[in-house]
């Protein structure tokens, strides 16, 4: 079949790897494209980035010594508007991880109604092993290679694992020095995410958290028969998106059974009372992890799998539900908080075993939606008020699932594909009505 989602990557020059990120997301937007039947053209152009920008830059430690680090700009496409996306601090930041990231912001601000396209970066680092002044340098030595690669007309960074308010705030800076730009005028804009005092927007920090947490209010009560105040859920990864997720679930009444993260797994001592999330986002910014959380018992990472719950929150990196992983949850319903944490083999597990997963792009978009609110008040010299902010994130997060579920009843298909397929009809659309493909 010429437009298979193999065929065009085949096509393309890509040698099958099935435990490629990169592969595993495009070949599940390609499908999508392939069941709308998106002409050959536009799967092409989706099936790579239109940029990947790769930088190398020396940074000085704190004893003298210079190291040289790699780091990443992937803009994928920017039909809807500048592209847009999350900078990774990790050990772990590939080429292939960018631009597995960098697709899934386009198809997200797409499915989100945002005048945005898709982008992502990294840097290979190990975040925790550099001082606050190291980090400071990598982070000005990092936005100076990228120099006229980002601007907030072009493309527009924002935090994601490993980086924060504080690093969003140094990139603006340099930016800024380097521009010539002023702080008032366009050049905050530049970046989103940034402390609410420096041009940051109130309800950035915990937008994510809040996302997942209106698609699970809004979907979840059916699909369980049971309301959120009665809800069971377990979560891995306990960082910002994680620990939002779980502060806005207790909110609900909503019982935490079971959290892991890189210093291991805990469950509460008391099952009936459940962790206090709320306490455990305070004892993580403190501790740096979850282990010894005071009222919780270490478990393995076997008996966090299979503690029964009604809901599973991935809230670490991609790739996390594997086969193994998915034959050990012990759970009906997956809201993906991260990107991309389920791999095509586990995700067919899942579905012989009944469990619905809420895809990523669905979930996780209340971050750039509010990147978006932040973006725009820069640039019109703005300040919303939480409650706005709020409001019109729900608005976005309604309109955003209920492109889905319209997506599913007409292709009859899960629910990942239907996001897929919502998004990308959007940017068809778009690319039609510009008279640049028919
Ligand atoms: N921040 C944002 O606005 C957005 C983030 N996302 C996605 O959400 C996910 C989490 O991001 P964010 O919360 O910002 O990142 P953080 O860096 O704040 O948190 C990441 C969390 O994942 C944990 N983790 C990392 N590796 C593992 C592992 N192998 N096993 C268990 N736990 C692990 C970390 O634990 P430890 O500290 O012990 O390493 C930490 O608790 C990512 O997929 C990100 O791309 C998506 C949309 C927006
Ligand atoms: O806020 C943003 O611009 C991007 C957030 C992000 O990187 C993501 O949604 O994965």
């Amino acid at each position: 079949m010429p437009n298979s989602p193999a065929r065009i990557l085949a096509d393309l020059g890509f040698r099958y790897d099935p435990a490629n990120v990169y592969q595993q997301v495009i070949t599940q937007v390609l499908e999508a494209g392939h069941r709308l039947n998106l002409p050959r053209h536009l799967q092409l152009i989706m099936a790579e980035p239109k940029s990947e920008v790769m930088v190398h830059f020396p940074v000085e430690m704190d004893d003298g010594s210079f190291k040289l680090f790699k780091g990443y700009r992937v803009q994928h496409n920017n039909i809807l508007g500048p592209y847009k996306g999350g900078i990774r601090y990790h050990h772990g930041v590939s080429l292939d991880h960018v631009k597995a990231l960098s697709v899934l912001m386009t198809m997200k601000c797409s499915l989100a109604g945002l005048p945005l396209g898709g982008g992502k970066g990294g840097v290979q680092v190990n975040p925790r092993e550099l001082s606050q002044d190291e980090l400071m340098r990598l982070t000005r030595r990092f936005t100076a290679a990228l120099g006229d690669n980002i601007g907030p007309n072009h493309d527009i960074p924002a935090p994601d694992v490993g980086t924060n308010a504080q690093v969003m705030a140094w990139m603006a800076d340099t930016y800024i020095n380097f521009n010539n730009a002023t702080h008032h005028g366009s050049g905050a804009a530049v970046v989103t995410g940034k402390p609410v005092a420096f041009g940051g927007s109130v309800g950035r920090e915990k937008a994510t958290g809040q996302g997942v947490v209106y698609v699970i209010e809004d979907l979840l009560p059916e699909m369980i028969s049971k309301p959120l105040a009665d809800t069971t859920y377990s979560v891995v990864g306990y960082g910002n998106v994680g620990s939002w997720t779980g502060k806005l679930m207790a909110a609900h009444g909503s019982k935490l059974l079971a959290v892991m993260d890189h210093t291991g797994a805990i469950a509460p001592n008391d099952v009936a009372e459940g962790l206090d999330a709320i306490a455990l986002a305070d004892y993580v910014t403190e501790t740096g992890g979850v282990a010894n959380f005071p009222g919780s018992k270490p478990i393995s990472e076997e008996a966090f799998y299979t503690t029964k719950v009604d809901l599973f929150v991935p809230a670490a990196l991609e790739q996390m539900i594997g086969t193994k992983e998915a034959q050990m949850l012990n759970c009906r319903v997956i809201a993906e908080a991260a990107n991309a944490p389920t791999t095509p083999e586990g995700e067919k597990v899942l579905a012989e075993r009944g469990i619905d997963v809420l895809p990523a792009i669905l979930c996780n978009c209340g971050g750039v939606v509010v990147s978006y609110f932040e973006w725009m008040q820069n640039r019109q010299s703005e300040i919303w008020e939480l409650d706005r902010v709020d409001a019109e994130l729900r608005k976005h997060m309604r309109s955003a699932a209920a492109k889905v579920l319209a997506a599913r009843t007409e292709l009859d298909c899960d629910m990942r594909t239907a996001a897929f397929a919502a998004a990308l009809k959007h940017v068809a659309e778009v690319y039609r009505l510009r008279g640049i493909f028919p």
